[in-house]
């Protein structure tokens, strides 16, 4: 692998950003408004669904031609999005695996700052490129299906939506952990793997403004019944759709940050992943039943069950899916004892706690920072 071709890959993930954004331009931002709350949900289940609102005037034409256009919108980038790394890695502009194991990362060399390192890489196998293809197809299908076993019990009113909501945000990044052993050692697998959360995002992009239609129920188009309807109206808190852009968007870019820049070289992106989904999903899912007599003095929305919770939940979280990637041969051991190990990551965790207690910062934002700023210092 030549050094002058590992910008390359940094050029793909650009190009497959850029298709994405492209076709995601056209579509108007149509807010919608659904009532929510459990009840709401008992309410409806006559209709099976939820009612969601448009708060739009355009004619019915014009949002039969936009709900049509909007369907394709996810497969289209998805194709696009996983051809053109395909591509790439099948005329080897992207790296294959190492030739010497401990040499540091070829991608380091693609960023700014890290110009110095220059890793040298075999040819990126047709077996290896058909691995990680796989790998990345049965994400996908993984990820969809994950969700959707938590949307559907919600829309029928049998999960609570605040509940969905955190178990989707408890689960889904650690089982993506789960299912990287299923993708090989060659350095460019990690822009496969990224698919998985940019497809996500485009999706938490669509639910979010609107772009795929709501339910029959409006006269539209019964046919656009949409899984993005249903995603929205689980992980959003108040049932304003746009709800999708806000936390649950950062929590795949966490995810796509992670998994593009950390990967399986650093144990950063895996801490400030658990952290951020097994600790605070935990924090919220345990507060909320066993928090109400134990709130914290200076604020009174947090509670220590939920704040232990976070601890616990990030501690084992985190040392669990380093010890699985360590375990399956997928990433290097640490140079720590379990028992040093966990004491760093208790570390970890419990900064990360109290960093979740500030009323003024987004925890999304401050919990996988605080962990990853934090782990930086202690595992490397
Ligand atoms: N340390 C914590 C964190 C959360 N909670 C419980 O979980 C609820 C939601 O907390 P939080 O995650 O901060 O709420 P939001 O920021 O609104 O939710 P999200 O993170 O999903 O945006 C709180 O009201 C509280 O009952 C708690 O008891 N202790
Ligand atoms: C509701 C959320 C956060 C709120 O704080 C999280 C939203 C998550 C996405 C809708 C789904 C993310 C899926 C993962 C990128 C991939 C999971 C793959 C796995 C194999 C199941």
């Amino acid at each position: 692998m030549s050094p002058l071709r590992q910008p390359r890959s940094i050029f793909v993930l650009v190009l497959v950003v850029a298709a994405n954004a492209f076709s995601l331009h056209p579509y108007p931002n149509r807010h919608r408004t659904a009532i929510k709350s459990p009840s709401h949900y008992n309410q409806h289940s006559s209709l099976g669904r939820l009612l969601m609102m448009n708060g739009g005037s355009g004619d019915t034409k014009s949002k039969s031609t936009s709900v049509n256009t909007s369907k394709l919108l996810l497969p289209i980038t998805a194709a696009v999005s996983i051809s053109l790394v395909t591509l790439a890695a099948f005329t080897q502009h992207l790296p294959g695996p190492p030739i010497d194991a401990t040499a540091p990362p070829p991608f380091l060399s693609t960023l700014p700052f890290g110009v110095i390192f220059a890793g040298s890489c075999e040819p990126y196998s047709t077996s290896l490129v058909l691995r990680d293809l796989g790998a990345t197809l049965f994400s996908i299908v993984a990820a969809a299906g994950f969700v959707k076993s938590i949307t559907y019990p919600a829309k029928l009113g049998k999960l609570d939506p605040r509940d969905a909501r955190k178990l989707i945000h408890t689960f889904s990044a650690p089982l993506f952990i789960l299912v990287w052993p299923l993708f090989s050692n060659a350095y460019g697998a990690r822009v496969f793997a990224s698919i998985v959360p940019l497809l996500n995002a485009i999706r938490l992009f669509v639910a979010g403004t609107g772009a795929e239609s709501r339910n029959s129920s409006d006269g539209v188009d019964s046919s656009t019944t949409g899984s993005e309807v249903e995603l929205s109206n689980a992980i959003s808190r108040s049932g304003d759709a746009k709800e999708a852009l806000q936390g649950p968007f950062v929590y795949v870019m966490v995810l796509l940050f992670s998994t593009f820049f950390f990967w399986i070289d650093n144990p950063v992106g895996v801490v400030s992943i658990a952290t951020m989904a097994v600790g605070d999903g935990l924090a919220d899912l345990i507060g909320r039943r066993f928090g109400a007599s134990n709130k914290w003095q200076f604020n009174k929305s947090k509670s220590i069950a939920g704040s232990s919770a976070l601890v616990v939940g990030s501690l084992l979280g985190s040392y669990g899916l380093l010890s699985w990637l360590v375990w399956t041969g997928t990433m290097d051991p640490l140079p720590y004892n379990s028992f040093d190990l966990l004491g760093r990551l208790l570390i970890i965790a419990t900064v990360s706690a109290a960093v979740e207690l500030a009323p003024v910062i987004d925890d999304n934002y401050s919990v996988p920072i605080t962990a990853g700023v934090l782990s930086t210092l202690l595992l490397n």
